[in-house]
């Protein structure tokens, strides 16, 4: 059997869209029913993960404001070692972080899946990736849809997925000088949570022509968040523009790179943005291919 002590692996942890994001209702426990289209971008955090025989999780460059046993990065190492017996491995972790926290664009969870997949290999825990998935979920509602790692149709809480295809287009993200909280939008009495199911034939629809498609915590979250309003009345006049997840990011679908750097170029002052692609397949399996990893 391989054996990857001491070696060092450099991972991607990608962000994710809601290409849109609709709310169809509420379960019991008060977590919402979701329908939503998720894509990655080649854009997001990059994690190092050195092995070691030493049966330690160490996160060696904390997150502002976030302890590390709060840190979904050692959550999502140490909720592994405890599902595999024996295991007798330890870690040594960096994050070098790039998104935005408090965004929508899913960095917490992406970075938990990409330790989840990663250490799940490197340990050699032999999990599936439904065990993974499953695991995954108990961490965050998005952690699901980073281990499967392609672009997806997903229903319930977003644990309940078929890939699909949407065009890879470039994307201009744009960040306003606010972050939201996920539970308060949700627990927002404004809140819409009755859109009707969509059927199979309006799923194969474009996201952005087709007004059937939006994001249900958009319009509340514009009422309560000026800063948000702004942004979004001033993207809308460039190109097609909506919000991601719970905000505050707002994503612009730009026909080449060279619009989004453009419209890049002109923003606000005060206004934190990247560029990058929607991609199908998350960078994360593309690397890990690339290290023989599985
Ligand atoms: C908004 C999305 O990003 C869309 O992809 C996700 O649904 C949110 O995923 P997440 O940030 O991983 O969310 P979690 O950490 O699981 O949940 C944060 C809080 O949001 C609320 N929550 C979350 C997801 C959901 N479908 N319904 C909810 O009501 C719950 O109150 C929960 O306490
Ligand atoms: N490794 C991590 N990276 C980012 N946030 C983390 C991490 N671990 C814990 N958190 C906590 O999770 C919160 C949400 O962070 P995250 O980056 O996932 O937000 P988000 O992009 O809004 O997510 P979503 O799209 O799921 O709503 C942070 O405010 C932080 O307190």
């Amino acid at each position: 059997m391989t054996s990857y002590i001491n070696q060092t692996f450099e991972l991607p942890s990608p962000a994710k869209l809601n290409l849109f994001l609709h709310i169809i209702g509420r379960r019991n426990d008060g977590y919402h029913e979701l329908e939503t289209l998720f894509q990655f971008l080649d854009y997001g955090d990059t994690l190092t993960l050195e092995v070691t025989d030493s049966d330690e999780i160490n996160l060696l460059t904390p997150i502002t404001n976030v302890p590390n046993k709060d840190n979904l990065i050692v959550k999502a190492a140490q909720l592994l070692k405890a599902s595999a017996s024996n295991n007798p491995l330890g870690v040594n972790i960096s994050v070098k972080k790039v998104l935005p926290m408090g965004g929508g664009l899913g960095g917490g969870s992406s970075n938990a899946a990409t330790i989840l997949l990663a250490l799940n290999s490197l340990w050699q825990c032999n999990h599936s990736t439904e065990k993974l998935a499953e695991l995954g979920l108990s961490l965050g509602a998005d952690v699901p849809i980073f281990i499967h790692g392609f672009s997806a149709f997903a229903q319930g809480v977003g644990e309940k997925v078929v890939t699909i295809t949407p065009e890879e287009s470039w994307y201009l993200i744009s960040k306003p000088n606010c972050s939201i909280s996920t539970q308060s939008v949700f627990t927002a009495k404004d809140l819409p949570r009755n859109t009707p199911s969509l059927s199979p034939d309006e799923l194969m629809s474009d996201v952005f022509t087709n007004d059937i498609f939006h994001n249900d915590c958009q319009t509340m979250v514009i009422n309560h968040y000026s800063e948000v309003a702004k942004l979004l009345a001033w993207l809308i006049e460039y190109a097609p523009s909506r919000m991601t997840g719970t905000g505050a990011c707002i994503f612009t679908r730009c026909s080449s790179q060279a619009m989004a750097r453009d419209i890049q170029e002109k923003l606000p002052e005060g206004v934190s943005s990247f560029v990058a692609k929607g991609v199908n397949k998350s960078p994360l399996l593309s690397k890990m291919e690339s290290y023989q990893l599985r």
